[in-house]
């Protein structure tokens, strides 16, 4: 009898998979509005700041960059120099304990199991990768970084774009089929699945993720590991 091998790879999207859509657009993104401003002016010196401005005037000619950073914001644009001021901004809230990342209760019970069991954890998320470890450094689960293996973000290119997940085997050396992806996103999950990844789309109800009909569907990290037969998470979902 042929079995379809397990898993080895599990690569996360967060917005929606790993961290509630609401938190990310009620909590992270207001204070990244409110803070860019002031950020911009007070770290004028800052050679991260500076090399994100100077990529927000070469992809936005027509605005001032506060301008152009504001209307990316204002359509959600998944856009690297935006990202990258994003980070900086939530570095000070997450130090100064503002900010404070409430993962789904599924998610660290999952994460612990897998890593425990030797599979590899990945990140592959629109936010850049500092902040994406400042999430994973400052949950209400403690700090989760050493858990994971990779931080991948825009670097990659964009998450709707198949030759994103062919860049990011290549980096990693993974093999397409160890891999398995999931996201929220259909579209994502299509382009990874057009490069050989194996996918998973995460519906949460209380984000009103809206069901596919291609990719396996899980409501939980529990339920992606009874769909490709992973480890169960241990401990309890809080
Ligand atoms: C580092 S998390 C902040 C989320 C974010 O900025 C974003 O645009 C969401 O991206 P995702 O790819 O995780 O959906
Ligand atoms: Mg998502």
């Amino acid at each position: 009898m042929n079995s379809i091998p397990t898993p080895t790879v599990i690569l996360l999207d967060i917005e929606g998979t790993t961290l509630p859509v609401s938190f990310v657009h009620k909590v992270l993104f207001p204070y990244a509005r409110k803070a860019l401003p002031d950020l911009i002016r007070d770290r004028a010196n800052d050679p991260a700041v500076i090399a994100a401005l100077e990529e927000t005037r070469a992809q936005g000619p027509d605005r001032e960059p506060l301008d152009q950073l504001m209307a990316w914001m204002d359509e959600d644009a998944k856009v690297g120099p935006l990202k990258a001021l994003q980070g900086i901004a939530w570095a000070d809230g997450y130090a100064s304990g503002a900010l404070i990342a409430d993962l789904f209760p599924d998610v660290p019970p999952a994460l612990r199991a897998w890593s425990e069991a030797g599979l590899t954890l990945a990140v592959y998320s629109s936010g850049s990768a500092p902040a994406q470890r400042l999430i994973y450094t400052h949950t209400t689960d403690g700090d989760l970084t050493p858990l994971f293996s990779a931080f991948l973000d825009l670097e990659m290119g964009g998450k709707k774009d198949v030759e994103s997940y062919r860049q990011i085997l290549a980096k990693m050396g993974w093999a397409a089929s160890d891999v398995l992806f999931v996201s929220d996103v259909v579209a994502e999950l299509d382009a990874a699945a057009a490069a050989g990844l194996r996918t998973c789309q995460m519906v949460r109800p209380e984000d009103g993720t809206i069901a596919g009909t291609v990719h396996p569907v899980a409501h939980s990290m529990k339920e992606v590991a009874d769909l490709f037969s992973l480890p169960e998470p241990v401990g309890k979902a809080q």
